[in-house]
């Protein structure tokens, strides 16, 4: 368990484009109270972007304005942060980290669904090969509250929705108490 004092705890979801991130904190959002920061979107809404990757074809996040942007919220906890990176957010905004994992066949096909071609979907699958979030979360959070949770098929994500919310009720139970 975290040492915060919040009353409600704040969750980072992370892991590699396509490994169901979105959807899994749509619906825990819905199902825990707690509330849905997509990162990305955050960016776009305040245009916190540093310079745009002509290889990856997207904008490259300017992290520090993110992080101010983010700060006031995340200090009132309750919330769930939905991100593909996770190295640079302060240590002390999470409660617990969530890193979701998908097998190189599945995600393959759940990116290039979405319209990913080239380099883009290759680096990304390998992004998910040699488990570069996994690592990235285990080199920024305490091991105790990283976990890696597999999210293939839909019995996995209800499996995960079960499991995250049954922690944030034990949470809010014992702040209660
Ligand atoms: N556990 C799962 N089982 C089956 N399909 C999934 C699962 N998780 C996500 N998907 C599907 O994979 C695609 C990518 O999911 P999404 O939530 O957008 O990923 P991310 O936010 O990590 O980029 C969506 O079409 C979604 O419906």
């Amino acid at each position: 368990m975290a040492n915060s004092q919040r009353s409600i705890p704040n969750i980072l979801v992370t892991g590699t484009p396509g490994v169901g991130k979105s959807t899994l904190c749509e619906q825990l959002a819905e199902g825990t109270g707690l509330e849905w920061l997509e990162v990305g979107q955050i960016a776009k809404d305040c245009e916190c972007f540093e310079e745009y990757d002509e290889v990856y074809q997207c904008p490259v996040l300017d992290e520090d304005m993110i992080i101010d942007e983010m700060e006031d919220k995340m200090g009132h906890g309750g919330k769930i942060v939905d991100y593909h990176g996770c190295d640079f957010f302060p240590e002390r905004w999470f409660d617990i980290v969530f890193v979701l994992r998908a097998n190189n066949t599945v995600l393959y096909d759940r990116l290039a669904h979405r319209g990913y071609t080239g380099k883009k979907l290759e680096d990304n699958v390998q992004c998910e090969i040699f488990q570069t979030i996994l690592e990235e979360a285990q080199g920024a959070y305490r091991p105790d509250i990283v976990h890696e949770l597999p999210s293939n098929t839909p019995d996995d994500m209800e499996e995960n929705l079960d499991k995250i919310t049954t922690w944030v009720e034990e949470w809010k139970m014992r702040a209660l108490s």
